[in-house]
C-alpha cells in the first residue's frame, strides 16, 4: 500500500481546470519532487496533499483511507517564511509544541534541541529580522520538524536563497531526512534541485489541465552532497533525459503566457 496516492485528482477553480487526472503513489519514506513549467498545478496538488484544498474530481488516499479534512500526519514548509516576526528563533520553534498543549519550559526544551539540530543553537533569543534568509529557513525547517510529521510537503522553500545558501540548506534537509526518513514531496522549478534531492522526480504538462508525463527513479548513491552530486555522469545524463521532456511543456507554457 502507498503511503499517499493521488487517484485521479483533478482540481479546477471556476471554469478553469487546472490539474486533470492527476494519480500518484508515495511510498512510506520516499523522497518525491514534482517538476513543471510555471502555473501547472504543482501547489495546488501539494495543497491537496495537505487537505488545505478539496479535489473537484478524485481523491486522496492517505495509507489506503480516503483524506477528509486537514491531512494530520503533515508538515507543510513554504517559499515564504512562516514564522512570527514578533516571536524568538526559540519560540517560533517551540510554537507547534504549545499549540497542542504542551508546557512551556518542555516545549522550549525541545525547541532549543532542535534549534542545535539545524546549527543555530547558539541564536535562540534572536528574532527572525536579526537572521539571515538561510537561518529563518532553518528556524522554519525546525518549526515544522519539530510536530515529527510523517509527510513533510516542501513548496520550492529554498527559491529565495542565494546560490550557496541553497546548497548548504539542501544538503541540511537530505542530513535530517536521512535520521528517519520521512516521506517527502518536493516541489521545484529547478530541475537539478529536483534530481539531486530526489529519489523520484514527476514531470507534469503546462497548464491548463496539467497532468503527470514522466516519472524518474533517480538511482544515485546517499548519502549525497548535492554539489557534488551534480558533476557526475549519471546525474547529468539523467538531467539529460528529463529536460528533454521538460523542455517542451517550458516553452508551451511560455507560448501560452
Ligand atoms: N485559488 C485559485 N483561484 C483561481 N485560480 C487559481 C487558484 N490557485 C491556483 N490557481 C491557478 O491554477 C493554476 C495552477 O497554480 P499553481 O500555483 O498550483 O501552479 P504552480 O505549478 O505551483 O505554479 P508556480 O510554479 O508558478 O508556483 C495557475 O494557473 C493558477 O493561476
Amino acid at each position: 500500500m502507498s503511503f499517499l496516492e493521488f487517484k485521479q485528482v483533478s482540481v479546477a477553480f471556476g471554469s478553469y481546470v487546472a490539474v486533470e487526472g492527476v494519480s500518484l503513489r508515495l511510498a512510506s519514506g520516499e523522497f518525491v519532487s514534482l517538476v513543471g513549467p510555471t502555473g501547472c498545478g504543482k501547489s495546488t496538488l501539494l495543497n491537496v496533499a495537505a487537505g488545505l484544498l478539496a479535489p473537484t474530481q478524485g481523491e486522496v488516499l492517505l495509507e489506503g483511507k480516503p483524506l477528509r479534512g486537514l491531512n494530520p500526519v503533515a508538515g507543510y514548509l513554504f517559499q515564504q517564511d512562516a514564522i512570527l516576526p514578533w516571536k524568538t528563533a526559540l519560540d517560533n520553534v517551540a510554537l507547534p509544541l504549545v499549540f497542542r498543549g504542551a508546557g512551556l519550559k518542555e516545549a522550549r526544551e525541545r525547541a532549543q534541541a532542535w534549534l542545535e539540530k539545524v546549527g543555530l543553537g547558539r541564536f535562540p533569543r534572536h528574532y527572525p529580522h536579526q537572521l539571515s534568509g538561510g537561518m529563518r529557513k532553518r528556524v522554519g525547517l525546525a518549526q515544522v520538524l519539530i510536530a515529527n510529521p510523517r509527510l513533510l510537503l516542501m513548496d520550492e522553500p529554498f527559491s529565495a536563497l542565494d546560490v550557496q545558501t541553497r546548497q548548504l540548506m539542501e544538503n541540511e534537509l537530505l542530513r535530517l531526512w536521512q535520521e528517519d526518513r520521512k516521506t517527502v514531496l518536493f516541489v521545484t522549478h529547478d530541475l537539478e534541485e529536483a534530481i539531486a534531492l530526489s529519489d523520484r522526480v514527476v514531470v507534469m504538462s503546462a497548464g491548463p489541465r496539467s497532468r503527470v508525463i514522466g516519472e524518474f527513479p533517480i538511482p544515485l548513491p546517499r548519502p549525497r552532497d548535492v554539489a557534488e552530486i551534480r558533476l557526475t555522469p549519471e546525474f547529468l545524463r539523467l538531467h539529460r533525459e528529463i529536460w528533454e521532456l521538460l523542455r517542451g511543456e517550458v516553452m508551451r507554457a511560455h507560448a501560452g503566457a
